[in-house]
């Protein structure tokens, strides 16, 4: 078992480069299925997600070969074996082989996907959506047998705006036979990124960044090649790390659009954040005012960036109120944060955090990869020596982490 050591209480300074989008990078990879030749996908994060990934595409008979941040994947001779359980269980994103397999082959069966366990996270608006498609959905034993001789495009209204629903859809659309329309889709950037690389394989695609998606599918996609976007949630960690630690970084290779939630409260609480064309500067304050945060979809504030933010909030003067919108109990990590020291009530969806709390390194461990990262956050704020276990969650999504911190002055390594 790997434990991630740190010793707290050194500013951050320097330079800080983001990796590619986890997120975009989970999808691009199903996605790459599509086509019967190769697809290139750059600036590919070195994380377990994308490890597990790339298990499963060896399992499905796809050639691939990683060339340091590159991977390319030949899946010419795909071959359309079932998926019940096992790595699929490793990672929520597997949920996309439902969209890519049934685009491919017309039918697909896969286990019930994993992911973070933050509350109840229900697929049936990405079942919705195949089914309109022409598609026969059933779940049993755990699994989803997926069966559509011909998708054929049809007009899909989300109940619930749903990342995973949108993405998964346009997977399916682009290999149906006329156009899809997606309303109440989803807007991050990482469907843009989704879009991109399926408009680049031949499918045509208008409305992506909005809430209204139109897929022209088509049976002729092929491979491409495709730059992954910057990973904002990772960009987001270290802006939060920075200001919590009064710690001066450049946050580099990232699109400031993306992380406007994250400076807009970084700046309410009194931190210096400067934007620049691909990178922004944090300047953390001795001393910050309190903060509301309610997370909502993109361009929203991001509930993946709500369980690090808490851990900085214990600094800030007064009391913060977190609310999370989006998942019922993501508040794992505030057990752990409050045997550190914090003092944190849950109360429903919101998490109400005492400021000024001095934290003390402790033994705690990441129940999920965020709350991984709110305790890395925390280690390197409090007095004395933090020991994190639960490390694999947070190689899920963080590429280098203790290397990039400690460029950075953190003193932090792993056992
Ligand atoms: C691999 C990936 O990209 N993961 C991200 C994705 O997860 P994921 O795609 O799973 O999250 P969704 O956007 O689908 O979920 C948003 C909300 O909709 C609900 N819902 C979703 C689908 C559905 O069929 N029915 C339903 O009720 C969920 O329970 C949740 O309350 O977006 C989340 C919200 O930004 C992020 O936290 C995750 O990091
Ligand atoms: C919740 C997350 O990931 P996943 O949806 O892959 O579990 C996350 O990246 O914070």
């Amino acid at each position: 078992m790997e434990t991630l050591i740190i010793k707290g209480g050194r500013p951050l300074k320097g330079n800080v480069s983001v990796s590619g989008a986890k997120n975009s990078a989970v999808a691009l990879i199903p996605a790459a299925l599509l086509a019967e030749s190769t697809t290139v996908i750059e600036n590919l994060p070195t994380i377990r997600d994308v490890h597990v990934y790339e298990t499963i595409l060896a399992e499905l008979g796809a050639v691939v070969e990683r060339r340091r941040n590159e991977m390319h994947i030949d899946a010419a001779a795909l071959t359309n074996i079932p998926l019940p359980n096992g790595k699929i269980k490793q990672l929520r994103a597997s949920y996309y082989l439902m969209g890519a397999l049934l685009g491919r082959f017309g039918k697909a069966m896969i286990g019930l996907p994993g992911g973070c366990s933050l509350g109840p996270r229900p697929i049936d608006q990405h079942l919705k959506g195949f089914v309109a498609l022409g598609a026969q959905v059933e779940q049993r034993e755990g699994a989803i047998y997926l069966s559509a001789p011909n998708l054929k495009g049809a007009r899909i209204y989300l109940d619930v705006v749903s990342v995973g629903a949108t993405i998964n859809i346009m997977l399916a659309a682009a290999r149906a036979e006329g156009t899809t329309v997606i309303e109440n889709a989803a807007k991050e950037p990482e469907i843009i990124d989704v879009a991109t690389l399926l408009s680049s394989m031949g499918a045509r695609i208008k409305g992506a960044g909005t809430d209204v998606i139109r897929i022209q599918g088509t049976q002729e996609l092929t491979g491409c090649r495709h730059s992954i976007i910057p990973d904002r949630i990772e960009a987001g960690t270290y802006m939060i790390a920075a200001a919590a630690t009064k710690g001066h970084v450049r946050v580099e290779n990232v699109i400031p659009k993306h992380l406007e939630p994250v400076t807009a409260k970084l700046r309410e609480m009194g931190v210096h954040v400067k934007e620049y064309d691909e990178a922004l500067q944090v300047r953390g304050v001795d001393s910050t005012r309190k903060l509301d945060i309610k997370t909502l979809p993109y361009p929203g504030f991001p509930t993946d960036l709500q369980q690090p933010f808490t851990a900085l909030l214990t600094q800030a003067e007064g009391t913060s109120l977190v609310t999370d919108n989006i998942y019922s109990s993501r508040f794992k990590h505030v057990d752990e944060l409050c045997r550190m020291g914090a003092t944190i009530r849950v109360e429903g969806r919101t998490a109400v955090i005492l400021g000024s709390t001095p934290l003390i390194g402790s033994e705690v461990r990441a129940s999920d990869l965020r709350a991984g990262a709110a305790l890395v956050v925390a280690g390197l704020i409090a007095e004395k020596v933090t020991r994190i276990t639960g490390v694999e969650l947070i190689d899920r999504g963080y590429e280098n982490l203790e290397e990039k911190l400690s460029l950075l002055g953190g003193h932090i390594w792993r056992e």
